[in-house]
């Protein structure tokens, strides 16, 4: 488990053609509580990816700082926007490949593939696998890790919507057997209302919070269309057009 702080004082990339430097982060910063599910919502190119790689350590070409609770160094879990499975890896060496080595890794990888019923899938190559299964095993090699900070990626997108939600409540419950604070990307803010128990709406550039709320549904609450639609309507000002 980790609380996480985020202090970026600036962030920028080169610009294509000469253009002049744009700054996608300026004065930013989020702090996330331990075990909180943190959603981040924004518009498609805003720097939500670039935030969970300086956050990883993947980015450290920033001026800033990312500080961890108690421990310092939380082990860090991230599921990415594609699968990223090795192809010429099975599904159970894709799990295993990158837990510590040593005794335990397959029975972890294995124990986990079970429990997100994978466990017949777990000597088959992903190619062999529909997009969801394999989403289903960057998700189960993320958790595999047992993360105390796990980095999601619109680990979704573009899965159809029962799959996804199938993900969803799979998601949920990893959760609930193993709490771990979680920060979840996403430009979908049914998703981030369904999921988090946080939703931190972002605009820019430079990114700034528009919008900060906790949520409180309940399980079956979060289930219901209907209450989502109030959440969003209510908190999110959709009126603005700020979110989809
Ligand atoms: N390595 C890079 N070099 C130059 N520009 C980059 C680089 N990585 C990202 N960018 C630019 O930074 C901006 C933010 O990108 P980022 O991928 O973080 O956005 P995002 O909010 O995650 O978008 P999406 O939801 O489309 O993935 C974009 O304009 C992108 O083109």
């Amino acid at each position: 488990m980790s609380a996480v702080s985020v202090e970026i004082v600036s962030k920028t990339f080169p610009a294509a053609g000469g253009a002049p430097e744009r700054a996608l982060y300026r004065d930013f910063r989020l702090d996330v509580a331990d075990r909180s599910f943190v959603a981040l919502l924004g518009p498609s190119g805003l720097g939500k990816t670039t935030l969970l790689n300086m956050i990883a350590g993947v980015d450290r070409d920033f001026v800033g700082r990312v500080g961890f609770g108690a421990g310092g160094s939380p082990r860090i879990g991230y599921a990415f926007q594609t699968p990223r499975l090795l192809p010429w890896r099975t599904v159970l060496q894709n799990v295993t490949l990158p837990l510590p080595a040593g005794e335990g890794a397959r029975e972890r990888a294995l124990r986990v593939l079970s429990e997100m019923g994978l466990a017949d899938a777990s000597d088959v190559y992903p190619e062999r696998l529909s997009l969801g299964m394999q989403r289903r095993v960057a998700l189960a090699r993320a958790f595999a890790l047992e993360p105390d900070l796990l980095l999601m990626d619109e680990p979704f997108v573009s899965l159809d919507e029962a799959n996804a939600d199938r993900l969803r409540d799979l998601l949920t419950e990893l959760i609930a057997r193993r709490p771990t604070t979680v920060l979840f990307v996403t430009h979908d803010s049914r998703e981030a209302f369904r999921l988090a128990d946080r939703v931190v709406a972002l605009d820019g550039p430079p990114v700034r919070i528009t919008d900060d709320v906790a949520v409180t549904l309940t399980p079956e609450q979060r289930r219901m269309p209907s209450e989502i639609e109030r959440l969003r309507a209510a908190l999110l000002g959709l009126k603005r057009g700020a979110v989809a």
